[in-house]
């Protein structure tokens, strides 16, 4: 279990982390998200007691990291690449971190066993790959048999058979009843693996929810509708109780909007988008408002749009890509 309050850290000016109250529990697999910057790391380092807060606590198994006596058999963890002598073989690299914690020599080859390390263990690190250089993080995280474990970007640059792997052991160590926290800056993968999701953003906490509730949020349904009377449908969509928006989104077609310029031009062409209502209701009150229908689309946002725009405000260095700048300020124009 892990317990945040108050949580804050500041870097000078900068505050990475900002007054953040979250509580990870054990049986399940808890998904850490954000974008680069959000402060995903800072907070993983600061629940090792790698950084100190500036203000707030935050504790594992009911303490702070530093005041547990055997850290290690408490929380295990997979922070940015570790340090491995190059020139020694996974196992011999095992091996001195249980001598040097007092670990069982046994514990060696079982977590060498966990992680499918067998064929490489007698390798030199040096030559290892990214993958395996992951898993042996991962076999050293579990050497002290931890109830909580930390791991930070497990699959960042692995190979779909890689991030099977994490995925598995992260839900297979949850089903024991330890406490999962990996972060990620995929929500489909988050999606995959946790059963829950703490969203941070510019240091701030955006969403801490079930990742059943997220996913049926995100399903939210708009319908798209293309019409020669778009002004006159938009009112009698705003009538029904429904939201109509522009589809371009430069000009909210909403009920004052569709008022003004149904006076003015009741043939006002355009494509709204349309929540609130299903497309059979649109379709009746398009032939009641005697208004032709060119296009009637249920459109489903996904997930990962819905997490683009719950972050969106918080992205930190945006790209000039610019499909993900369309991603990150649309969420209603979603996949057919
Ligand atoms: N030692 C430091 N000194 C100054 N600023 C820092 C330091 N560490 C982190 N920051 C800043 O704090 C913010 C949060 O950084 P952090 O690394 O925690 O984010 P993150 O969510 O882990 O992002 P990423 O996915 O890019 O690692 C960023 O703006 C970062 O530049």
């Amino acid at each position: 279990m892990i317990e945040a309050h108050g949580l804050t850290k500041r870097y000078g000016p900068k505050t990475a982390v900002d007054d953040i109250t979250f509580t990870v529990r054990p049986g399940i697999v808890t998904g850490f998200l954000g974008p680069n910057g959000a402060g995903k790391s800072t907070t993983m380092r600061m629940i090792m007691g790698l950084d100190r807060p500036t203000a707030g606590a935050v504790t594992v198994n009911g303490l702070p990291y530093s005041h547990h006596r055997s850290p290690l058999t408490e929380v295990g963890a997979l922070l940015e690449a570790r340090a491995v002598h190059p020139g020694r073989s996974a196992e011999q690299h095992l091996r001195v971190l249980a001598a040097t914690h007092g670990f069982p020599d046994r514990r060696v080859g079982e977590v060498i066993e966990l992680t499918g390390l067998e064929s490489v263990a007698r390798k030199r690190v040096g030559g290892f790959s990214l993958g395996m250089g992951q898993r042996l993080g991962i076999a050293s995280a579990l050497l002290g048999d931890p109830s909580t474990l930390i791991l930070d970007e497990p699959v960042n640059g692995l190979d779909p058979e890689g991030v099977l792997w994490v995925r598995n052991l992260a839900r297979y160590l949850a089903s024991q009843g330890r406490t999962v926290f990996l972060s990620s800056h995929l929500m489909s993968e988050v999606a995959l693996t946790a059963d829950h999701v703490i969203v941070i953003g510019k240091g701030k906490i955006l969403a801490d929810t079930s990742v059943k509730d997220f996913t049926a949020g995100a399903s939210r349904k708009t319908v798209r509708v293309s019409t020669p009377g778009a002004a006159a449908l938009a009112a009698a969509i705003e009538r029904a109780g429904g939201t109509a928006v522009a589809a371009d989104g430069e000009a909210s077609v909403g009920r004052h909007a569709a008022d003004d310029a149904l006076a003015a031009a009741p043939a006002v062409p355009g494509t709204l988008e349309v929540t609130g209502l299903d497309a059979p209701t649109i379709g009746e009150l398009a032939l009641t408002a005697g208004v032709a229908l060119h296009e009637l689309t249920p459109v489903v946002s996904t997930l990962e749009q819905a997490y683009m725009e719950l972050t969106k405000d918080s992205v930190e260095y945006r790209t000039e890509d610019v499909s993900h700048v369309d991603a990150a300020t649309t969420t209603t124009g979603g996949q057919r």
